[in-house]
């Protein structure tokens, strides 16, 4: 017969025991197996070498395994274990062909190979055929005896075995029914079970707690091969759905799931190799680990490779992602269901831990992504917040409803925003992130508290500096009696106004009554310290205020006129009243008197500065036992913190003052007295009406006869010039009787010398030199100018003198 290889078998196992993983790999893939969960069945077959194993498996289940060429004699023609999928059987059956027992290659003592392969056998399979020679039942010789006596040894080590069966192949049946040759074989079978060395446990097991025993007889393929077919088709018929209840492979209590197969079989076939005990169970369990991890693995591999989470993880690094968390549900659960399709035949508890695993990774994976999500809702939130918070506040909304709205109003969309991006899977606790928002917001409120108190106060501090600071300057620059009450009661209805004005601006922020209480006192504080800065300013320049108002009121008369010293005022009596004003500013100026606490400063100032009689009294009495009351550096009942000008200050303001002021006094005496002098000059007014009118006569006379006229001329002109050449008034300047003395010694020695002048220029013809006419003409005129000077200057003098104005400016007593 043919020896092929179809696509559909493939060798296991090979002769020297290594496993084909590769072979079996791509058999699986090819034959579909990991898609049939538990529905899937496994058939091997036992039996002496050559005794036609390969030849019924191809004629029973349509598979292409090799089988000897009848021609060439008895040989080996399976080595190893080849597996092969049964064709047109439903459910998915596999078939193994197992090397031979009693080789001749192996010679007679290797029996470890038959012994691991009937074993592999045994734990893989549902169903082993045991083929044999109808002539080998019921004798001692027979040669399928010590195959299962190795058969039943090796099914010892199999812990918790699930029930196998055993399905005995007749081969070459002779006429004897099988209902005679059965009871024969089964005795058999039972003996050799007996036979064998049974561990403690079951020593008394039956062998059908083990072993389903099947027997088939068929007539010999090679003389009689249409009997044969036809009874291998009737035998075929039993393995169609083998795997349902009261099937071939009914008992299905260790099967492995398909997809586990391969690894399964590589595992066994391990620990049979190890020569190590093979406990079925534990073995299921770690093939179910093994694949349920490995089928984890792949769903988390192909969780972070799916479009769909790639795209959701890019999406959420750059914004919050609508639906984020039906999103990242749906795709988890894909996943997921993926895993449980494919794991759902594994042992469940291992399923189940690993199905756990696998969750816990894919939320590990996407947690980051989770929580960026809340990040941006938190960020988002908080300044969606803040812009609503300033529109609400603009709006005019009161500071403490805004903030507790639109808190509320934020929140709550916080709230719901997170509810869509819930991973429904992982029921994080979102609530860290809440509450940070909610502090986030809390913090904002109080800042935004903050600066808005701080904007209202200082607006208000404003409003107190303005209404204050012009007044009081100019309170304390009419100082007077009235000036303190003045600024008390200007000070507490500004004040009222601002403490009414921010107390019902503090209404909207909801304080307590004691924080707002601090407030408004801090600005009626405010409010005072507005007056002691402005009152301790105004002092620090009242020297040039006490200066300024002695100028004015020394300077100018009772109509604010500027005074003329005419010699008519009483110089002294102003300077006094000058002074009294000024000492009232000093007084007023000494101390800050907000809280209308009696004091004597400025009796104390009068009695020690002005008050002439005391003060005399202290000049004249220089003894050291005098008291002087300004020796202090604090005023009686005025605390030192209301003390603006100490009294030892005070003094020494005083004596610059007078020192300062001094000047202007002396030089109004001095214009006073010229202008006395000024007057005495003139003749009195009596005297020159007597003159106009008793000279009437001689002036209408001279007016009508001209040579008199013209001899006035000249003797005006020759007493114009004496009066220059003698200068007349500079000599009487030091009075009547030494200037006649001093002009009668000067007298002839001058006319002599303007004669002479005279004779000189008449020596000459006029009109004959005219450059000497010129510089005569030149000469005459800057006499003339010059007497004219001299007049001018005798003029400006006397107008000078006449006027007496002195102007006292501030800035040049200053
Ligand atoms: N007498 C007899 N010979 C058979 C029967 N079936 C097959 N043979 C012959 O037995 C020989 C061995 O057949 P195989 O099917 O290769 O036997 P095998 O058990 O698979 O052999 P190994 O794989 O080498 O162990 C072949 O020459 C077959 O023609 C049968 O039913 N009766």
């Amino acid at each position: 017969m043919a020896k092929n290889e179809s696509c559909c078998s493939t060798q296991l196992i090979d002769g020297d025991g290594s496993f084909n993983d590769a072979g079996i790999e791509h058999f699986i893939k090819e034959v579909k197996l990991a898609e049939c969960g538990l529905s899937y069945a496994v058939v091997s077959i036992m039996g002496p070498q050559s005794s036609g194993k390969s030849t019924l498996l191809n004629n029973l289940f349509n598979t292409n395994f090799r089988e000897m060429d009848a021609f060439k004699g008895r040989s080996q023609t399976t080595k190893g274990i080849w597996m092969a999928k049964c064709a047109g059987i439903e459910p998915c059956t596999l078939v193994m062909d197992l090397e031979g027992t009693d080789g001749r290659e192996r010679g007679e003592d290797d029996t470890a190979f038959e012994k691991q392969s009937a074993l592999f056998a045994l734990a893989v399979s549902d169903i082993v055929l045991i083929n044999m020679w109808c002539h080998d039942i019921g004798r001692e010789q027979a040669a399928n005896k010590p195959l299962l006596k190795t058969v039943f040894q090796v099914m010892m080590r199999l812990f918790s075995p699930r029930k196998t069966t055993l399905m005995f192949v007749i081969r070459d049946k002779t006429r004897t029914p099988l209902e005679n040759l059965e009871p024969v074989l089964r005795e058999d079978i039972q003996k050799i079970w007996d036979s064998v060395p049974k561990p403690e446990a079951h020593k008394e097991t039956p062998l059908s707690e083990f072993f389903n025993v099947e027997v088939v007889a068929l007539s010999s393929f090679e003389e009689k091969e249409d009997q044969f077919r036809e009874q291998v088709a009737n035998l075929r018929q039993r393995f169609f759905h083998s795997i349902a209840p009261g099937g071939l492979a009914g008992d299905r209590r260790g099967v492995v799931p398909a997809s586990g197969f391969s690894f399964s079989a590589q595992q066994i076939w391990k620990v049979i190799k190890e020569n190590k005990d093979l406990d079925l169970p534990a073995h299921k369990v770690m093939v179910a680990t093994v694949r349920c991890e490995e089928i984890a693995n792949e769903k988390y591999a192909a969780f972070t490779a799916s479009e769909t989470w790639s795209v959701l993880e890019e999406a959420v690094q750059s914004g919050p992602v609508s639906g984020f968390g039906k999103k990242l549900n749906s795709v988890l659960s894909t996943f997921l269901s993926e895993y449980d399709a494919e794991a759902t035949y594994f042992d469940e508890g291992v399923r189940s831990a690993k199905r756990k695993q696998l969750e816990d990774k894919l939320l590990q994976l996407v947690q980051p992504a989770y929580q960026t999500m809340l990040g941006h809702l938190r960020s988002e939130t908080l300044e969606k917040f803040k812009e609503a918070f300033e529109k609400a506040l603009s709006a005019g909304e009161g500071f403490s409803v805004a903030a507790h709205n639109c808190t509320k109003s934020f929140m709550a969309t916080f709230d719901e925003r997170a509810a869509d991006a819930v991973v429904e899977l992982a029921n994080w606790d979102s609530s860290k992130v809440r509450d940070k928002l909610h502090r986030d917001i809390d913090a904002h409120v109080a800042s935004v508290r903050a600066a808005k108190l701080a904007e209202l106060t200082s607006s208000y501090e404003a409003k107190l500096n303005e209404a204050l600071s012009a007044p009081i300057e100019a309170l304390l620059d009419g100082a007077n009696n009235e000036t303190w009450p003045a600024i008390r009661k200007l000070l507490q209805r500004e004040t009222a106004s601002a403490v009414s004005g921010l107390s019902s601006a503090l209404s909207g922020f909801d304080m307590d009554e004691q924080t707002k209480d601090k407030m408004l006192t801090g600005l009626q504080d405010y409010a005072r310290g507005v007056v002691e800065t402005k009152t301790r300013e105004e002092a620090a320049r009242v020297l040039i205020r006490m200066k300024d108002r002695f100028s004015t009121l020394f300077s100018h008369d009772s109509d604010s006129m500027p005074r003329v010293w005419t010699g008519k005022e009483d110089i002294r009596a102003i300077t006094k009243t000058a002074r009294s004003a000024s000492l009232k500013l000093l007084s007023v100026m000494a101390a800050i008197r907000l809280d209308d606490a009696p004091d004597n400063i400025e009796t104390t100032l009068t009695s020690a500065l002005v008050d002439t009689k005391s003060n005399a009294a202290a000049v004249t009495d220089r003894s050291i036992t005098t008291y002087d009351p300004l020796a202090s550096s604090t005023w009686e009942q005025v605390p030192s913190s209301k003390t603006l000008i100490t009294p030892v200050q005070c003094k020494s303001l005083w004596r610059q003052f007078r020192a300062e002021t001094e000047y202007s006094v002396t030089q109004a005496i001095s214009a006073q007295e010229a202008n006395k002098r000024n007057n005495n000059w003139l003749p009195p007014p009596w005297a020159i009406v007597a003159l106009l009118i008793l000279g009437f006569n001689e002036f209408m006379t001279l007016l009508r006869n001209p040579l008199y006229l013209f001899v006035i001329f000249v003797g005006f002109l020759v007493i114009k010039a004496l009066w220059v050449q003698l200068d007349i008034a500079g000599e009487f300047r030091n009075g009547a009787l030494p200037g006649l003395l001093s002009l009668s010694t000067k007298i002839l020695p001058t006319v002599m010398n303007l004669m002479r002048k005279l004779a000189e220029e008449g020596q000459v013809p006029v009109n004959n030199n005219p450059q000497r006419n010129a510089a005569m003409a030149s000469k005459s005129y800057q006499n003339g100018s010059s007497s004219s000077d001299t007049s001018s200057i005798a003029s400006s003098g006397l107008t000078s003198s006449g006027t007496g104005t002195v102007y006292n400016s501030p800035t040049k007593e200053d």
